[in-house]
């Protein structure tokens, strides 16, 4: 859905292959190769090929012709002021890897490592970082062949880049040491073994080429990547989520009224007012005033309570927020970001610091607040459906059957969204303007925490998945009822828009309950367990299956 907002002129490609070099990588293109093994080819453009090549003799003849150049002929970081001799250039790197083999904590996900190679491949492919072709070649092999190295998720402050995670991927594709272990297929091995049955002999690494590796930003945008297409996702099913709800609360569209929105043209809320006008459109439970009359009967409020009035106002910066965050970050995945850079142009080599990740660190803050700021709107409107007072004539916590003594229908449900959504918006704190290090003797004095960011937008996402299980829940235990007042029966699919009776078949398929006009989605307590159902559909959701399709984010 939003992914329509990005800018898609680069896009390149058939659904099967994901060709590098020639264009710039998007974040569905990463997603592709990350989680679905799309098979990745490099370009065969001359030129690019050439620059590479010619990146790597500039610095084969710097080092021959004892050019001082930082991390080739020098010692790293803080220790820079040490001079490194020609014939110690080579151990130079492959000795980086070894001391930054240093990391701890459990393992990322394949996925996320998939993404960060991915990442590094396409940054060594512009040709100012100074290593062979063969080690992308590497990388390359390692994707296609699902070999995915060992990374742990602490160990960077993204100052110098994912210096310490991205070791681990280097040791692994060059076979630097038994002790660096990959997930060959979903079997755990060496990388020495891995290589073996890839038929690839162990190599070392030449002047540069470790510091190329490593300092960058690879990892944590890959995973950064892969959290704003699953926030996409998320903000897509918020939607349709708010869609039913409203029409489960019997709600108008008149809101989303385009003059309205007009008045105030902010790109996130016309888009969101558009959006519900879209989602609502053609339902036979909700209102549609858009020509300006209204349903007042002197009894209930004129106008929706503000979670429904005024929801393009408080979702437009969301989306636009969302929006911003997935440009920066596909900017990033097309950045080169290791030091010192070369311009073989030019023949001149530049010390600078692409490898501040800083603006994942605080996109990834953002993201995670965008987040908490989208949780804390689903419980207001659950809260609203959940209460009588406010819900507009269905029953307290949406119980189904009303006549058995004992049912109390979703307030349990509701409790768990309450237990998450506050840590949603606790994991909305930021971390990038936290802690000065000071790390490696006041070398990287300043450093973006992006690499913990974007590990904790991971934890956000997946609590957010939960809460939209939840959220969808509710959506569709409330429009059968409000079926049931407006039509006598409780099967919504004609009554629901055509534009969300997609969302709420494929839920009602998800939790394996058909619909019937006897019966809402949830009856009696003593039908089902609730959990099995959440479980399902976060799994559906991760997925990318039917419920994510529903809402056209297939
Ligand atoms: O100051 C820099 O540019 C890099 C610092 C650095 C690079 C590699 C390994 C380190 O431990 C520090």
């Amino acid at each position: 859905m939003l992914d329509n907002l990005i800018v898609q002129k680069f896009v390149s490609l058939t659904q099967n292959d994901v060709i590098l070099g020639d264009r710039l990588l998007t974040i569905p293109q990463l997603v592709r190769v990350a989680r679905a093994g799309v098979r990745v080819k490099l370009t065969d453009n001359n030129h690019i090929i050439k620059r590479i090549k010619a990146a790597g003799d500039y610095i084969n003849q710097a080092v021959e012709s004892g050019k001082p150049i930082y991390g080739v002929t020098t010692k790293f970081g803080g220790m820079a002021n040490k001079a490194i001799s020609p014939e110690d250039a080579a151990e130079l790197q492959n000795n980086l890897v070894r001391y930054h083999k240093a990391g701890a904590g459990k393992k990322l996900p394949v996925p996320e490592v998939r993404a960060a190679m991915l990442l590094r491949m396409n940054s060594h492919l512009q040709g100012a970082s100074g290593i062979r072709w063969k080690m992308i070649e590497r990388m390359k092999t390692f994707l296609n062949k699902g070999v995915t190295p060992h990374v742990p998720e602490l160990g960077s402050i993204g100052a110098s880049g994912d210096l310490t995670p991205l070791a681990y991927i280097t040791g692994a594709i060059i076979g630097l040491d038994k002790d660096f272990l990959v997930d060959f297929q979903g079997v755990e091995m060496s990388s020495l073994k891995a290589l073996e049955r890839l038929g690839m002999p162990p190599i070392d690494l030449l002047p540069k080429e470790g510091l190329a590796m490593m300092n960058g930003t690879s990892v944590m945008t890959g995973i950064a990547a892969l959290c704003t297409h699953d926030a996409q996702t998320l903000l897509a099913l918020a939607m349709g989520s708010h869609a039913l709800m409203i029409q489960g609360l019997g709600g108008t569209n008149q809101s989303f009224h385009p003059f309205i929105h007009r008045m105030k043209p902010h790109f996130g809320q016309v888009w969101t007012a558009q959006q519900m006008v879209n989602l609502l459109a053609g339902s036979r439970l909700s209102f549609d005033e858009l020509n300006g009359t209204n349903h007042f009967d002197g009894e209930s409020l004129i106008q929706d309570r503000y979670s429904l009035r005024c929801l393009p106002q408080y979702i437009g910066p969301i989306v636009d927020g969302i929006k911003e965050i997935c440009q920066q970050v596909e900017v990033e995945m097309n950045s080169v970001t290791d030091n010192p850079l070369i311009d073989i142009n030019r023949q001149e080599c530049y010390h600078g610091g692409n490898f501040l990740g800083q603006y994942i660190g605080v996109g990834m803050d953002r993201l995670r607040y965008l987040l908490g700021l989208l949780a804390k709107h689903l419980d207001v409107q659950i809260a609203l459906l959940a209460a009588p007072e406010f819900n507009n004539g269905l029953s307290a916590s949406l119980v189904g059957n009303t006549d058995g003594k004992v049912n109390m229908g979703l307030k349990a449900l509701q409790i768990t969204g309450n237990s998450i959504m506050p840590m949603l918006t606790f994991y909305g704190n930021s971390i990038a303007d936290r802690f000065p290090t000071h790390a490696e003797q006041f070398n990287q004095n300043i450093n973006s925490q992006g690499f913990a960011s974007a590990n904790l937008t991971r934890n956000s996402i997946e609590l957010a998945q939960q809460y939209m299980a939840v959220a969808l829940m509710f959506g569709v235990q409330a429009v059968d009822l409000r079926t049931f007042q407006v039509a006598g029966h409780y099967d919504s699919r004609d009554y629901l828009s055509p534009a969300t009776k997609p969302l709420y078949e494929a839920v009602r398929k998800v939790v394996g309950k058909s619909v019937s006009n006897n019966e809402p989605y949830i009856w009696n307590d003593r039908d089902q367990f609730l959990d099995a159902h959440l479980t399902a559909i976060v799994a559906d959701i991760q997925a990318g299956g039917v419920i994510v399709d529903a809402m056209g984010r297939g």
